[in-house]
């Protein structure tokens, strides 16, 4: 086991991104303590859901409120990374948690290892497995490097409580008046306007594909997805092809997701779109070619012409719901 392994646990809402008790999981799965860095959050209430993962103390840097967090909050983890004595960093494949960890890599001269899907030990040493070929191939690593920085694919592993709660100190550390100057200031944002779950926490995920003929058709995927209170998805086909902004991705380089259901409707099934969905519990697939690879790992496979199908699909489902 390493001694100390250190977690950004990135806000989300008005609490704590659920990712963070996936790299709580992992974190404590090889290392004795877990110390998780927060920000924008309510430290207590952080330090209250962290505890049930295992997290041994919780260190809140206070408020980035209107800033860009990458640099602030990499010149504040340097500090609780070197007054803990960590020897790895674990933060999500997120925008934020990308930012963070190439600063953070300058600022400590470590090495960083991202897209990681699971982190062992092995020998006392860490091993980060990683996915190539379109999730056909894993790919395990060791760093020699004294410190280790990772980025973890959100979703690549459960989140698990431990055997039992922590009670994590909480202290306060201020963000350097250097890293304050240096921050960005967020000028405007844009948040995208979805409706129901979001895609990468849905219990059900209903994706369309190539195979709904155009980009109109799109709407039966968001009446079903709307009916069985899912979040809607898309392959990277449709997204290429603008019928879909890029959020709706699904796959290797869009979202990976684990829902209890997803539901796949006219995608063909690439090894780029199922390393992205295959772990659901229970999938369905809508294909009108019986051979299509998505039947392979499907659990309830329809060869139908979907545009066919889903129409009284969605018929029938509001008659027997009343929706
Ligand atoms: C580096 C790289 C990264 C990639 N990352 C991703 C990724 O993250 N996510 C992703 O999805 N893809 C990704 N891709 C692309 C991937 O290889 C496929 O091209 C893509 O997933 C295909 O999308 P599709 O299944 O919608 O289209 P197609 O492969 O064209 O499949 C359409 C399917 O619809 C079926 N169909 C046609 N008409 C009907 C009908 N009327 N009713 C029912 N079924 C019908 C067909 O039988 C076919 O199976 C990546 C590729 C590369 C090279």
């Amino acid at each position: 086991m390493i001694t100390n392994c250190v977690i950004l646990a990135e806000p989300q809402g008005s609490g704590i991104a659920p990712v963070a008790f996936e790299l709580a999981t992992l974190a404590r799965g090889v290392s004795e303590q877990v110390t998780a860095v927060v920000f924008d959050v309510d430290a207590q209430a952080a330090a209250e859901a962290l505890a049930v993962y295992g997290v041994t103390s919780v260190v809140s840097l206070g408020a980035t409120s209107s800033h860009l967090p990458g640099v602030p909050v990499a010149d504040a983890m340097r500090e609780v990374v070197d007054s803990v004595g960590a020897n790895a960093v674990f933060v999500a494949q997120s925008y934020t948690g990308r930012d963070v960890l190439a600063r953070l890599s300058v600022l400590l001269d470590a090495p960083v290892l991202t897209n990681a899907v699971n982190v062992r030990e092995d020998d006392g040493g860490l091993v980060v497995e990683n996915l190539v070929f379109g999730g056909e191939k894993v790919v395990s690593s060791k760093i020699s490097a004294p410190i280790q920085l990772i980025a973890i694919r959100p979703k690549s592993v459960a989140a698990e409580a431990a055997a039992s709660a922590t009670q994590p100190s909480v202290t306060e550390q201020n963000i350097s008046a250097d890293a304050q100057a240096n921050r960005a200031v967020i000028v405007s944002s844009h948040v995208e306007e979805r409706q129901g779950p979001k895609l990468d926490e849905a219990e059900v995920v209903v994706s369309g594909g190539r195979g709904l003929g155009n980009a109109d058709n799109y709407h039966y995927i968001e009446e079903l997805a709307n009916l069985l209170h899912g979040a809607t998805g898309a392959s990277r086909a449709i997204v290429d092809a603008g019928w879909v902004p890029y959020a709706y991705q699904v796959g290797q380089t869009g979202k990976t997701v684990k829902p209890n259901l997803y539901l796949a409707v006219g995608i063909s099934g690439a090894t780029q779109h199922m390393v992205g969905m295959k772990g659901a519990k229970n999938i369905i697939a809508i294909n009108k070619d019986k051979d299509a690879p998505i039947l392979q790992i499907a659990d309830l496979g329809v060869v139908a012409d979907a545009q066919k199908l889903l129409p009284r699909l969605i018929e029938a489902i509001r008659q027997k719901t009343g929706a």
